[in-house]
């Protein structure tokens, strides 16, 4: 099967065209306004109803009010939630919408025991963890700490570049990749030519 890829911190409707011409299956918007990806949902929604079909997009949060969660989702219509705080499954479940939890990998993280506890996500995303960050870090863990087991499942985060992706695809198989940071020009900003690399390495380990 081939790995999906999906950008997220998208907040330019020419960032979201370039990442859907190169083959994203999805787009990520990052509703968490301390980050320098935050889009307001107004936006994200202009940028969302362009968007040809057959894209997935992605309403990510980051320990948000259940409300302001519904609002947006509303708003914006998005098809998939992502949970990037310490949100427990009863609250991330409790929306209209499927969702992905965010994991960041402490050390010593029981993969096992947190798919358990999120066997109503449709997927976990592996996330670096840096103290205090929740996320969006441009950081990479160690893949050899994900159990063999999961790795067809998971979404791989955390530290995604041109340089790396094809070494982690190649050496973890994931279900899909999720790449922010190592694609931008600058904080928010995609570069298309690093977005396209991205794709062609993903190619690559692919060998396509
Ligand atoms: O992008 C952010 O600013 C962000 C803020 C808070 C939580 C998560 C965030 N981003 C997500 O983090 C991972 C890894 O990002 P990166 O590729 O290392 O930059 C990814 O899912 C981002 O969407």
């Amino acid at each position: 099967m081939p790995v999906r890829v999906k950008v997220c911190g998208i907040t330019r409707l020419e960032d979201a065209q370039v990442a859907v011409r190169e083959g994203a299956a999805a787009l990520g918007f990052v509703f968490y306004e301390p980050s320098p990806r935050y889009i307001a949902p107004a936006q994200a929604a202009k940028i969302i109803e362009s968007l040809p079909p057959f894209v997935t997009t992605t309403a990510l949060f980051v320990n948000e009010s259940a409300d302001a969660v519904a609002v947006i989702a509303e708003q914006t219509q998005v098809d998939l939630l992502q949970f990037h705080g310490d949100e427990s499954a009863a609250f991330c479940g409790a929306f209209d919408r499927p969702y992905i939890k965010a994991i960041r990998m402490r050390p010593n993280a029981d993969l096992l025991a947190e798919t358990e506890a999120f066997s109503s996500a449709r997927a976990l995303l592996l996330d670096a963890y840096k103290p205090g960050v929740p996320g969006g870090t441009g950081e990479a863990f160690n893949w050899d700490e994900i159990p063999l087991e999961l790795r067809h499942n998971i979404i791989l985060a955390g530290g995604l570049t041109p340089e790396n992706i094809s070494q982690a695809i190649k050496q973890v198989a994931p279900y899909a990749v999720d790449v922010s940071g190592g694609v931008e020009a600058s904080k928010g900003v995609k570069d298309p030519n690093k977005l396209a690399r991205f794709f062609q390495e993903v190619a690559r380990a692919e060998n396509r």
